[in-house]
């Protein structure tokens, strides 16, 4: 029989089983294959959390140093990858050029609808290790600076960062962005994760359905909010004359966007209603990037939006607010935020994409008519 109720948003429905990870509000915890992320965040390289989401177990060493061996020579971006990023206007969105390559690498792959579990785990190793190139590339092109070559010798990390800016970051930055991206690397069934499996459950190869994920990942109610988080920054800091006095203003910008009936990027959560449960981590490597650029202000800022919106509206943060000024302290432009998400999301993504293959069922669902009645033609 079918079920009526409408359920929009397709909020409070649960759709299917995973293994993958475990959101859960009532005790504010994330679990990645059983391990509570802050643990991983805290002892783990992002390329061994990549390869527990992928096989359900951490790497020994021996599998470690095979899967880096394997991500370590795809890092490089192709002649041809590059002339199509080149021929992209400097004026995209940088979401726009993950979403272009991402499809580029699935339309060159020898074995593009090869959907086997094998061929699908080594297409994701090679998304993964080879996405880092495109978005450090694209951010330098704006800057009309040239590509830098991935250097072997350093981890996914410290490569990223090499390869965006031309130097070696110091190993706080480099604990802070691998952080940041276990962090961002998987939440069950978010709006582009569901895509991805939407995707798959038609049997579209796994390149369509992480090119159509990212594009999901744009908006800003979603990806998109971690760049949104930088520009209401930027909006209160530049109302006010110094950058020191930006905390004081918070409030009054917070009221006056309310008042507006504004979204506040940053804030909120479809499943968790009592804060995000990876805010107090990513927040400690905020803090971590406040103390090591010398910049108190931002996080004087950070904080006197956060209380604002918790008097006012009781409405916490999520991810996305402390990651964009860890980003931007960082050295990234703001469009290259939700990239950077893209980069980490490749791993949960792609896993998801393996496990709904392993037990698929078209995702089809039901929708009540209420157009016109019934009409015809003169
Ligand atoms: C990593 C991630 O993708 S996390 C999400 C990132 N997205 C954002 O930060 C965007 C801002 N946040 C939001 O828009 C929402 O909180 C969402 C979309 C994330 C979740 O929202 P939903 O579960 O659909 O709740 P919904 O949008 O219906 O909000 C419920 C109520 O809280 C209010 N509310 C929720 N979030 C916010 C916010 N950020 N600013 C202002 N009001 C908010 C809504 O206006 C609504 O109020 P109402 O009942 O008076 O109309
Ligand atoms: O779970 C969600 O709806 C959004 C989110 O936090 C994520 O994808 O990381």
């Amino acid at each position: 029989m079918t079920d009526t109720t409408i359920h929009k948003g397709l909020a409070g429905v649960l759709v299917d089983t995973t293994r993958i990870s475990k959101v859960n509000p009532e005790t504010n915890s994330l679990l990645y294959r059983g391990y509570p992320v802050q643990e991983l965040a805290a002892k783990c390289s992002f390329e061994e959390v990549a390869y527990l989401l992928w096989h359900g177990e951490l790497p020994s060493a021996d599998e470690l140093a095979v899967f880096t061996d394997a991500e370590r020579s795809q890092r490089a971006l192709t002649p041809e990858l590059k002339a199509v990023i080149d021929a992209l206007p400097v004026t995209c969105h940088p979401m726009d050029v993950c979403r272009t390559a991402a499809s580029v690498l699935g339309a060159q792959h020898e074995a593009a609808d090869d959907s086997s579990a094998e061929a699908n785990l080594a297409k994701s190793v090679s998304l993964f290790a080879g996405m880092p190139a495109v978005v450090a590339y694209d951010q330098r092109r704006r800057r009309g600076e040239d590509l830098v070559e991935p250097r072997e010798d350093l981890g996914y990390s410290a490569n990223f960062l090499w390869m965006t800016f031309g130097e070696e970051a110091a190993p706080e930055v480099v604990d802070a962005f691998n952080v940041s991206m276990i962090l961002y690397a998987e939440h069950s069934f978010n709006a582009s994760t569901f895509t991805a499996r939407v995707i798959t459950s038609t049997l579209a190869d796994l390149h369509s359905a992480v090119t159509g994920a990212i594009g999901a990942l744009k908006g800003p109610l979603h990806g998109g909010a971690n760049e949104a988080v930088m520009h209401t920054f930027q909006e209160i800091t530049e109302a006010t004359a110094e950058e020191d006095e930006a905390a004081a203003y918070a409030a009054a910008w917070l009221d006056e966007a309310l008042a507006e009936k504004k979204k506040i990027m940053g804030f909120g959560h479809r499943v968790y209603k009592n804060g995000d449960s990876r805010v107090p981590t990513m927040k400690a490597s905020l803090d971590a990037m406040i103390k090591h650029y010398d910049r108190p202000d931002l996080g004087e800022l950070y904080t006197a939006l956060e209380t604002a919106m918790a008097e006012r509206k009781n409405i916490l943060p999520n991810l996305d607010y402390p990651a964009g000024p860890a980003y931007h302290l960082m050295g990234f432009d703001t469009p290259t935020f939700t990239p950077l998400f893209v980069a980490a999301r490749i791993t949960g993504w792609t896993a998801h994409i393996m496990e709904q293959l392993e037990a698929n069922s078209l995702i089809r669902p039901l929708s009540e008519y209420n157009g016109p009645d019934e009409r015809h033609l003169a």
